[in-house]
């Protein structure tokens, strides 16, 4: 296949953390180019001049944000921007023929009164929110095959929800009783600096943060929703710890019946069969950030407590790769009716 042939891709927030894996992932996929990145507020410099390490790797220059010139370079465009920018964004990109994957919150939630309840923002246009397709790959793939409009999955809700669907679908833990009590390091809020992620207020520290009061609570509850049949409302607590990469949910349940980690291990393997990305842990085995780094895995572990009658379930991903530009490159892979591993077979980097 010529440069030619291949499917153009423009990456509009390329400055950003999510941008930026976006371009190292995809500057290995066999089957796009990166033709254009684009930043509002850093157009014609060289792209590496943000991101020295991609020196010599890619220095084209910034585009600014333009619809017009991003439908002459791009057919597909990710948008990798704080919540806001795409409600007004992804209509324009989409009027123009683009395909579009959002990586923000912003088309996730599809009521727009909860949006606007949960993100304080303007909602997006009822049209276009019908037209984005959630995209949890291993639990929606169907979906998003064909589609061209992509809503990317929240990082705590990925980790969070690939750990709790099979079991609440198949009925085997009460909805009524999860807990779930979820980490993330720094780089999940993003490059911009504030005092909350300042390194002397992160460094040998461990926080709770928006405390019932999260945006991913909405969104988690709308996927257990539906997968349970019945309205799901559910305790989710985030926590900032002092590490770049790296989400750990763990979830607390009560389980429906006598089930061992034996069972929920063959539950989960069904559920995910063929699916490269999920890895069920072994009896006894528990995952662990570092055990996912830089990769588009998601490793899930169980332990069973016959005395309480719960099952504890650790989920983790990387943020930055499953819980954002990884996992939009597998969307984009699934929408082109592509194998969902290029471009992504990356082993996590350890230690
Ligand atoms: N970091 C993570 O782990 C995850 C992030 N997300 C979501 O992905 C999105 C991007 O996150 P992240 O990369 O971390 O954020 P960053 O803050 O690192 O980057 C966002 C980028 O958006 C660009 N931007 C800001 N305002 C505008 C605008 N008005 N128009 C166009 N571009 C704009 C900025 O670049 P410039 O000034 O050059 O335009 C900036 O570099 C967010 O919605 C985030 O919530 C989702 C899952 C995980
Ligand atoms: C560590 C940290 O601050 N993480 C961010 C994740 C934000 C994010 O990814 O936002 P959307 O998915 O809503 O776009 C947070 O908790 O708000």
């Amino acid at each position: 296949m010529t440069n030619h042939q291949k499917l153009r891709i423009g990456i509009v927030g390329s400055t950003g953390y999510g941008g930026v894996e976006l371009v190292r992932l995809l500057l290995t996929h066999p089957l796009v180019e990166i033709t254009s990145v684009i930043s509002s507020s850093s157009a014609g410099e060289p792209f590496s001049d943000g991101y020295p390490h991609m020196t010599e790797i890619l220095s084209q220059p910034l585009d600014p944000v333009d619809v017009e010139l991003i439908k002459s370079k791009a057919d597909l465009v990710f948008t990798a921007t704080p919540a806001g920018v795409s409600t007004e964004l992804a209509p324009k990109l989409l009027d123009a023929g683009l395909k579009v994957i959002d990586l923000a919150g912003d088309f996730r939630l599809q009521s727009r009164e909860t949006y606007e309840r949960w993100y304080q923002k303007k909602a997006p246009e009822a049209a276009y929110l019908q037209k984005a397709v959630y995209g949890l790959s291993e639990v929606y793939g169907e979906e998003v095959a064909g589609a061209s409009f992509i809503s990317n999955p929240g990082c705590y809700p990925t980790a969070t929800l690939l750990g709790l669907v099979p079991a609440v679908k198949a009925g085997w833990i009460d909805p009524d009783t999860i807990v779930i009590d979820a980490k993330s390091g720094v780089s999940g809020a993003g490059r911009g600096v504030s005092l909350g992620v300042h390194y002397s207020e992160v460094n040998e520290n461990l926080k709770a943060y928006k405390v019932n009061k999260h945006q991913h609570i909405p969104e988690i509850e709308q996927v257990l929703s539906r997968e349970a049949g019945r309205e799901v409302v559910t305790t989710f607590t985030t926590h900032l710890v002092p590490m770049t990469r790296g989400i750990m949910s763990s979830m607390y349940a009560e389980i429906n019946g006598t089930r061992t980690e034996e069972d929920f291990i063959a539950l989960y393997r069904e559920y995910y069969e063929g699916r490269k990305f999920v890895r069920v842990r072994n009896k006894g085995i528990l995952p662990a950030t570092k055990e996912v780094y830089g990769s588009n895995y998601c490793d899930i572990g169980f332990a069973v407590d016959a005395r309480t009658g719960r099952v504890t379930i650790i989920s983790v991903i990387d943020n930055v790769v499953k819980g954002a530009a990884g996992q939009a490159i597998q969307n984009m892979n699934l929408m082109m009716g592509w194998d969902e591993t290029l471009g992504l077979m990356h082993a996590p980097i350890y230690p």
